[in-house]
């Protein structure tokens, strides 16, 4: 009879089996490969058959013996045997080690943005998107459409059909003569006061020099604010942040200089101020200027009209000077909010950023007061509405509108950095669009001077860095990151790491750093992106030693005249749909209104908090 070995699990079949056949009465040995706890080993040796067995310790030997067949399993004394069983336990061992090692990452990692999430709502740092907002990856393959009369006119040559043609090449603008007579036409009807946008609030003492203003002729305002056409000029390089200060000069502010409309149409003209032509000369240092803003009106010189938005401590109203009658935008914050919140730090800070920059593409703060009960900031009424709106009803821009914008960002945040001021709050929702269709970052309420590193958690869960989300210190580089971020959400419709909406997933996400590219995106902006959304700050580009200068200089931008659109002489995509100068704010959503009266007198728990206002 044959010696015969089957090894294999019981009743799941043999998964070896060894035969031999032999003579009566030899001796023979078997190695049985690969056997460990819970295998059965099925032995069956002819009479007077001797048969050495080798095979793991733990191995359940039945021996059917014929009679007078010997089996030993000698496995159990082996070296060899010992030593395969000490390899299989080590080898188990490393392996229940690892997977508990990754369920314990998968746990700290749900911990942590548990524990993130809960700070989130425990502070209210952390903002989700408006609820209510479809941000559905499918949406990306819709191709732009202008979700509003689009100004494809302005485009000579333009059949306003393809992706490319909704936008002029940025750095080179030609203006069509029917927008011209728009213009011309719309300054008739409205008058100078439709010209000059960013004209103080003013207060009794400045009065009567604003009103001679409202009866005088267009200033150069007119051809500064106006698209002009021309060619495409040989600076393309990145202007020096710095060269943006020129109107935080004293004699912009409203209360201190009477402000005569040459004046303000001089410092619209060049938004940029009067150096900004002039070769760009990195590395200077920028001295900081505050402009005065404390207490500088009251509840009475303004009207209060609608809502223009809501945020999480008060909400934004549109207002009409009762001395200038213009429109300006006045920020109410509830002291007792803000308090519980535990915000007053941010809230300082926003007023004291604002108070601080100038620059065309940052929102201009006027002045702020307060009550006994609410705190006011008085701002420019950007009448184009959100960017957001805008990306939403076109779900995704076409590659040379998301450029214009992001070109115009980047500007923004390279003049803020110079000041050493972190943004930290960049978002599709604090983009507003003026009449023309540039950009006005506005919400400051997380921006800080930070001149080296901060640990304070803030944002939008879906564009916080993952430094941020890791509680790690973090600088300047999240801004740059944040700018990744929106420049995906424009081109693609929704934000890389968005997953279901959940805040807890988003951070998860973000500390995978797994970003999916749609092919339709140009190669060089996924170039950029990639270079931004990078969780390695040595590698993220704004954070490396040219700093900003490298987001700017990067082959996506390369067609940018940084000049010209520092100072609005390119042509923007789009131009929202609003009649300038006359509080027209059908572009913002409505909102519930406030109930509880402004400027009631009552105790004022909180003054002391907020003692710049
Ligand atoms: N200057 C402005 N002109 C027109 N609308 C504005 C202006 N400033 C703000 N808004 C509108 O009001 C909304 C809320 O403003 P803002 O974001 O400053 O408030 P917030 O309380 O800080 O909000 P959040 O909770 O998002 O931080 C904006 O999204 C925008 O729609």
């Amino acid at each position: 009879m044959d010696v015969n070995i089957k090894v294999g699990r019981r009743r799941r079949g043999v998964d070896f089996e060894h035969k031999r056949p032999t003579q009566e009465g030899g001796a023979h040995s078997a190695i049985v490969p690969w056997t460990k706890p819970g295998i059965d080993v099925e032995i069956a040796v002819a009479k007077g058959n001797f048969l050495d067995v080798f095979c793991g310790r733990r191995a359940r030997i039945h021996a059917r013996c014929m009679r007078g067949a010997c089996v030993n399993n000698n496995a159990r004394w082996t070296a060899a045997g010992q030593l395969f069983d000490f390899l299989s336990s080590i080898l188990t061992l490393l392996f229940c080690v690892l997977r508990i090692f990754i369920h314990s990452h998968r746990l700290l990692l749900h911990t942590r943005c548990c524990h993130l999430d809960f700070r989130n709502q425990l502070m209210r740092l952390c903002y989700d998107r408006p609820s209510g907002v479809k941000l559905d990856p499918t949406v990306s393959s819709v191709p732009w459409e202008a979700p509003v009369p689009y100004n494809c006119d302005q485009v000579e040559g333009s059949s306003g059909l393809e992706e490319d043609s909704y936008m002029p090449n940025i750095g080179s603008v030609f203006r069509s003569k029917k927008k011209k007579d728009k213009d011309e036409k719309s300054h008739k009807e409205n008058g100078p006061t439709d010209i000059i946008i960013e004209e103080p609030p003013v207060t009794p003492s400045t009065e009567g020099s604003i009103r001679q203003s409202l009866g005088s002729a267009p200033s150069t305002a007119t051809t500064a604010n106006s698209h002009s056409g021309g060619t495409i000029s040989a600076n393309k390089q990145p202007p020096s942040p710095t060269a943006s200060t020129g109107p935080l000069a004293a004699k912009d502010d409203p209360m201190t200089t009477p402000a005569a409309p040459e004046s303000h149409a001089a410092s619209n003209a060049n938004p940029a101020g009067p150096g900004h032509n002039r070769a760009p000369s990195q590395g200077q240092k920028t001295e900081p200027v505050y402009r005065a803003t404390k207490g500088k009106y009251t509840l009475s010189d303004f009207t209060f009209q609608r809502t223009l938005g809501t945020g999480s401590f008060g909400r934004v109203h549109l207002v009409q000077s009762k001395h200038n009658l213009r429109f300006y935008a006045v920020k109410v914050l509830k002291k007792a909010q803000v308090v519980k919140m535990k915000q007053v730090e941010h809230t300082n800070d926003e007023r004291r950023m604002l108070q601080r920059v100038k620059h065309p593409f940052l929102i201009t703060l006027w002045g702020t007061f307060q009550d006994s009960k609410n705190l006011y900031m008085v701002m420019d009424f950007i009448e184009g509405g959100e960017l957001f709106s805008l990306l939403r009803k076109s779900q995704r821009f076409p590659n040379p509108v998301a450029k214009f914008y992001a070109a115009e960002v980047a500007l923004a945040l390279d003049y803020l950095h110079s000041l050493n001021i972190i943004y930290r709050d960049l978002k599709p929702e604090n983009l507003l669009l003026d009449r023309h269709g540039h950009l006005k970052i506005t919400d400051f309420g997380f921006a800080k001077e930070v001149p080296d590193i901060t640990w304070t958690l803030c944002g939008t869960p879906d564009y916080l860095a993952p430094e941020v989300v890791a509680s790690k210190g973090y600088n300047k580089s999240v801004d740059w990151w944040s700018l990744g971020i929106l420049i995906f959400e424009m081109l693609c419709g929704y934000t890389p790491f968005w997953d279901g909406g959940s805040p807890m997933k988003i951070y998860e996400n973000i500390l995978r750093g797994k970003v999916k590219y749609p092919a339709y995106i140009h190669p060089d902006a996924m170039d950029l992106l990639q270079q931004l959304i990078t969780p390695d700050l040595t590698k993220r580009l704004g954070n490396l030693y040219h700093g900003s200068r490298s987001v700017l200089e990067h082959a996506w931008f390369a067609e940018v005249n940084w000049e010209r659109l520092l100072s609005k002489q390119i042509e923007p995509p789009y131009v929202p749909p609003v009649r300038g100068g006359i509080g027209d704010a059908s572009l913002f959503d409505k909102y519930p209104e406030e109930t509880e009266e402004y400027g009631k007198d009552g105790p004022d728990q909180y003054g002391h908090f907020f003692t710049d206002f």
